[in-house]
């Protein structure tokens, strides 16, 4: 898979940058009302109740805001945030560590949780049930299992793909949040607030420019915010004026709705080879040269969300928007 400037995903270098934009308090955060409301009134009423949060299941698309959530949600209960993933769990043995050295009311964030082993998930349902964890100790004949109080704690899921995580484990989440595509306006807010953070001053139409283009996603927000800011600092004076900043994303190739040159790739493709469809995803892939599993996880659910694309039994069509957006006729 290629680099994009519009991926969901946090490239190699983002990350310190990412932390330093992260907001740390519920207020900061902008958006997602619902599921920042809901969560306010679980943390104040287990605060209340001097009781340890209920666990928490955060899915959504990449770069909407998953691991700052689990942050804040840390932070507004005044306990500490101990961070790992499931991929980084391989054995059993690996999970009971974390879990021992947890203290009374932490919260454990467990990223892609949904690529947790089948084995280690099944530790992790007595120790969110009853905090206790089963093990055993010994082998055949003598092998005997033995149970280990754990502290109460929270955990913190995050997934990228719900579907993907199995039932028992998803029944065990008190509260399930599910992260939307945030609106330009308020892509618009998050942009002015980390360019501040940056200390650059940005006009507003500058930040609603960069927001359209965003694709719903503040870390491609922020990430445009960048390399905007470099243009503005080479060609002006270090401000970021509505001009500069729509002949920066110009240059970058990113058009007005976001998409990329991998999107004109796919859409086109469909267009010209398939007459629009409907065409079967597989046959996609081959065409553009593609993993299939990529377009459905990266490449398609914006263009999904948008409505560019539609899902239908016999394959993908290209919808009439899309052919609008390109200037294309539409065959009949
Ligand atoms: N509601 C928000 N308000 C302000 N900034 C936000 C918000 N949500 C996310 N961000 C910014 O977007 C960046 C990406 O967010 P984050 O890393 O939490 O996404 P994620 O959902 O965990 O992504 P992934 O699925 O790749 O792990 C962060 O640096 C943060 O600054
Ligand atoms: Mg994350």
């Amino acid at each position: 898979m290629e680099e994009r400037l519009v991926a969901g995903g946090a490239s190699a270098d983002e990350a310190s940058l990412e932390y330093s934009l992260r907001p740390k308090v519920l207020q900061e955060y902008i958006g997602q009302e619902q599921v920042k409301n809901n969560l306010k009134i679980f943390i104040e009423a287990a605060k209340m109740r001097n009781e340890t949060l209920d666990h928490v299941l955060l899915y959504g698309p990449p770069g909407l805001g998953k691991t700052t959530l689990a942050a804040i949600i840390a932070n507004e209960m005044g306990v500490r945030l101990r961070t790992t993933s499931g991929p980084a769990i391989e054995r059993p043995g690996d999970l009971a560590a974390i879990l021992t050295a947890l203290e009374p009311g932490d919260v454990l964030f467990i990223d892609e949780i949904h690529r947790l082993p089948r084995a280690v998930e099944e530790v992790l349902y007595p120790a969110m049930e009853d905090y206790c964890l089963d093990i055993v100790i010994g082998k055949g004949q003598t092998a005997r299992s033995i149970r280990l109080e754990l502290p109460p704690f929270t955990l913190v899921g995050a997934t990228t793909r719900a579907g993907a995580l199995s039932a028992p484990l998803r029944d065990r989440f008190g509260v399930l949040s599910r992260l939307e595509y945030y609106r330009p306006e308020q892509l618009a807010q998050i942009v002015t607030r980390a360019a501040s953070l940056l200390e650059v001053a940005i006009e507003e139409k500058a930040a609603v420019e960069i927001a359209k283009r965003s694709r719903g996603t503040p870390r491609i927000a922020n990430r445009l915010l960048r390399r905007v800011r470099d243009f503005a600092q080479v060609k002006g004076d270090g401000t970021i004026t509505a001009v500069l900043a729509n002949e920066a994303l110009e240059l970058l190739q990113v058009d007005r709705l976001g998409l990329d040159h991998i999107d004109h790739k796919l859409l086109q493709a469909m267009i010209e080879k398939f007459r629009g469809g409907p065409v079967g995803v597989e046959t996609i892939a081959a065409t553009i040269g593609e993993e299939a599993q990529t377009i459905e996880d990266v490449y398609e659910p914006y263009l999904l969300q948008i409505g560019f694309l539609q899902r239908t039994p016999r394959g993908r069509i290209v919808t009439s928007a899309a052919y609008r957006h390109f200037g294309m006729e539409e065959p009949k």
